[in-house]
């Protein structure tokens, strides 16, 4: 709703309440609607300011209103009324002024904003365009170039970007109410004539098309099949070609369009879905809500390589107190090097604050005695992580938390190497460690209550996305790439080549197919797993070779690691390279010779593969281990894979995520693509589709929020 007061006699002031962003509600649209009418209905009253209660201005339109049936006044007329309204309107923006909030805010005559303050268009990472004007008026208000860039990418700026901009009239350190109050008192009378925006001529520039061109070639490199950044540039587009109220009915037209598409359903999805994440759950029913985290001032960080620095640099930037270790001098040396760099890279480019007196490095892990927390990140090997584990519970004082950075290995096995495995949970950062959202904190089943909260808290003091997940082989994302991986080599096997299976991905909207990824991270990371699980054979001809436990298995990823070839760092993998650490990949015509040469080794004959059958193969059986995840209950709900897909494995956030979209395809088509599939290679498990997802499909393909009440009581699987 919407509070109404008068101030100083003559100041009608109209606040919005609608905790914790004060959303423009049907609730808080009405009150609005109803306090200027007041407003201008007292004579006494001779301008008006509008504010939001909390210090946070408007976070804009109620999200979760979007899916039910429209009620209350709609925004358009409402910001109409405002911007004609005799009086001085004055917005008095604390906190946040953002997409219909900012459309609130360019309605009415002046804007006066805390130096606090941030602002923005963010629509478009819902699907969305400013549907209430606000493609219209902002490029009236600071020109073409600088309103496309606001409005497609979705940035907030600061107050004094703002004011740089001409967005706002003022900024103020002090009271930002107060400040408006006076500052509609100075204006009482005045025309305002020249203050409604929607009657501004919006400005040409000369370059026009050039600048639409270009605005539209960037959205379309950046945006990997969304329709929103492109529909975003139409709609300016209006307000530069045509009058106020065609481009009115124009912009309301392409937001209707948005409005109903799957791809805005799938990022409002998403929106709750990384938020829901942190109201995590347990198998063993530990909870966010009752379950304390510990204080924690100074962590270590024990292996400096890739992950290690990245880790220490997240920690740092955080704030924390760090130690940070590895027991080669040289090595040391190198790290403590390589991590001023990259704070320094984050002070100039981010403007993190630089953070070097935050980190002591050591050679020896007893540096670590007095730490609260500890992260170890050395090599991916049990024998070595169990033998640093055993140290550290010697080592450390009591109550120190042990976290491993491991991306699958057994966190009970690591546990059980110390004094109180209660103490030990998984952190899995993804490369870069500082620049990547997603933590995975993964609970062993005996992993306290307090320790699963104090990760979670410590990813979040991080910047970082935390998602807790139960223990197995590959905790979340690593588990369903394996099936993903096994599918894109099994369609090489039968036909595929790795650019025809990159490329599918890629106009799904991956950022990279899964080749160039595999190329990019280096193929001898499965191999060491694999040939530590025994998978790999030295036979490499007849059946046998492509069999493992009686299942189908393609060696050719372990092929290509005996010849060298382990991606980018080699300059030849999948793909070639013009040196060893090239980033450009490109099609190799010795790997199309090598499978060629491999199919008939092997009696297999290559066959025309289509588009429908890679993205089906790869996507569902990814999916299908999704829903095996939730039915082991290794995930509480399909909205933590989701978020780790997106944030950790590049899959497209307009496509929701994995289960999501399983859920838009159709649970039970899934299933009977999968048993297609199945059928024809029945020697692949991973694409017999799991109870969960047959028992989903046959209950109707119930909405995705309904899943948890037909997920059965979670367990863990160690
Ligand atoms: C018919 C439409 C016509 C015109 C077009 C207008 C369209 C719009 O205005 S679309 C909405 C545009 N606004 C946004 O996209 C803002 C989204 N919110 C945020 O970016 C952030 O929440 C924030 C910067 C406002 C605050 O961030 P933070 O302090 O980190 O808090 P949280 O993100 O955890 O949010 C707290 C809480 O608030 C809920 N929430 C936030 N914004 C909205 C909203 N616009 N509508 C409804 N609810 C909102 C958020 O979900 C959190 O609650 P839960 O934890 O319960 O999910």
């Amino acid at each position: 709703m919407a509070l109404y007061s008068r101030v100083s006699g003559s100041v009608g002031m109209i606040t919005l309440q609608n905790p914790p962003v004060n959303a423009l509600s049907a609730a808080v649209r009405q009150g609005i609607v109803d306090m200027m009418h007041r407003a201008l209905s007292e004579p006494e009253v001779k301008s008006v300011v509008i504010c939001g209660q909390n210090g946070k201005f408007c976070g804009g339109a109620d999200i979760r209103e979007f899916g039910a049936k429209m009620t209350g006044p709609p925004l358009v007329p409402m910001v109409h009324l405002i911007e004609a309204a005799s009086k001085p309107v004055v917005a008095a923006i604390e906190g946040i002024a953002l997409g219909g909030g900012l459309e609130l805010a360019l309605s009415c005559h002046y804007r006066i904003a805390h130096s606090k303050a941030t602002l923005g268009f963010p629509e478009v990472a819902l699907g969305l365009l400013p549907g209430a004007g606000g493609t219209q008026r902002l490029p009236r208000l600071i020109g073409v170039p600088a309103a496309l860039d606001l409005i497609t990418t979705g940035r907030h700026v600061t107050a004094a970007e703002a004011r740089q901009l001409g967005i706002v009239d003022e900024v103020t350190d002090l009271n930002a109410v107060d400040a408006a109050v006076k500052f509609a008192q100075s204006v009482t009378g005045k025309s305002l004539d020249a203050r409604r925006i929607s009657t501004y001529p919006c400005p040409r520039p000369p370059d026009l098309d050039a600048i639409f061109e270009r605005a539209m070639q960037q959205v379309r490199r950046s945006a990997r099949g969304a329709i929103a950044p492109g529909t975003c540039v139409q709609a300016v587009h209006a307000a530069v070609t045509l009058p106020y109220a065609k481009g009115m009915e124009r912009e309301r037209e392409l937001f209707s369009l948005l409005f109903t598409s799957g791809q805005a359903r799938a990022l409002q999805y998403y929106f709750f879905a990384q938020r829901a994440v942190s109201r995590w759950s347990t198998a063993n029913g530990a909870r966010w809500d009752t379950s304390k985290p510990r204080p924690v001032r100074k962590a270590a960080v024990i292996g400096l390589g890739t992950m290690g620095r990245g880790i220490t640099v997240s920690l740092a930037q955080a704030g924390f107190s760090v130690v940070a270790v590895e027991t080669q001098e040289q090595q040391l040396s190198e790290a403590k090097q390589a991590v001023s760099g990259m704070l320094e890279r984050g002070a100039k480019r981010r403007g993190v604050p630089l953070a070097h007196d935050k980190i002591k490095y050591s050679c020896s892990v007893q540096a670590v005695a007095d730490v609260d927390l500890v992260i170890e990140a050395v090599f991916e090997d049990m024998a070595l992580k169990k033998t640093v584990f055993q140290q550290l519970s010697a080592i450390c004082k009591p109550g120190v938390l042990l976290c491993t950075n491991t991306s699958g290995l057994d966190i009970d096995e690591l546990a059980s190497q110390t004094q109180s495995p209660e103490l030990v949970v998984g952190m899995h950062f993804f490369a870069p460690a500082h620049v990547m959202q997603l933590l995975e904190v993964v609970y062993g089943p005996r992993s306290s209550p307090e320790v699963v909260a104090t990760a979670m808290q410590m990813g979040k003091k991080m910047g970082k996305v935390s998602v807790a997940v139960g223990n197995c082989r590959g905790f979340v994302g690593n588990r369903m790439l394996k099936p993903y991986l096994e599918q894109a080599f099994f369609l090489l096997e039968e036909g595929a080549t790795p650019e025809q299976v990159d490329q599918v991905l890629e106009e799904f909207g991956f950022a990279m197919g899964v080749f160039k990824v595999s190329d990019l991270s280096g193929l001898d990371v499965g191999w060491k797993v694999r040939k530590s699980d025994g998978l790999v054979s030295p036979a490499s001809t007849g059946t046998s070779a492509r069999i493992r436990g009686g299942s189908r298995y393609s060696p050719l990823g372990d092929l290509l690691c005996e010849r060298g070839r382990f991606g980018q760092k080699t300059g030849r993998g999948w793909y070639q390279y013009d040196k060893p650490g090239g980033r450009v990949a490109k099609p190799d015509p010795w790997l199309h010779g090598f499978l060629e040469e491999y199919r008939a080794q092997h009696g297999l004959v290559a066959r025309h593969i289509d588009h429908q059958e890679v993205l089906e193969r790869c996507l569902y059986a990814l999916i299908n281990e999704g829903f095996q995840i939730l039915q082991d209950g290794i995930a509480a709900g399909p909205e933590d894979i989701d978020v780790i897909y997106v944030l950790g494995y590049g899959w497209p956030r307009h496509r929701g995520g994995p289960m999501f979209y399983a859920g838009q395809v159709g649970l039970d088509k899934v299933v009977e693509r999968l048993e297609h599939y199945q059928q024809i290679h029945p020697d692949v498990p991973g694409l017999q589709p799991c109870s969960l997802l047959r028992k989903l499909a046959a209950s109707g393909n119930p909405a995705i929020h309904k899943w948890r009440e037909v997920i059965q009581k979670p367990r863990s699987q160690l």
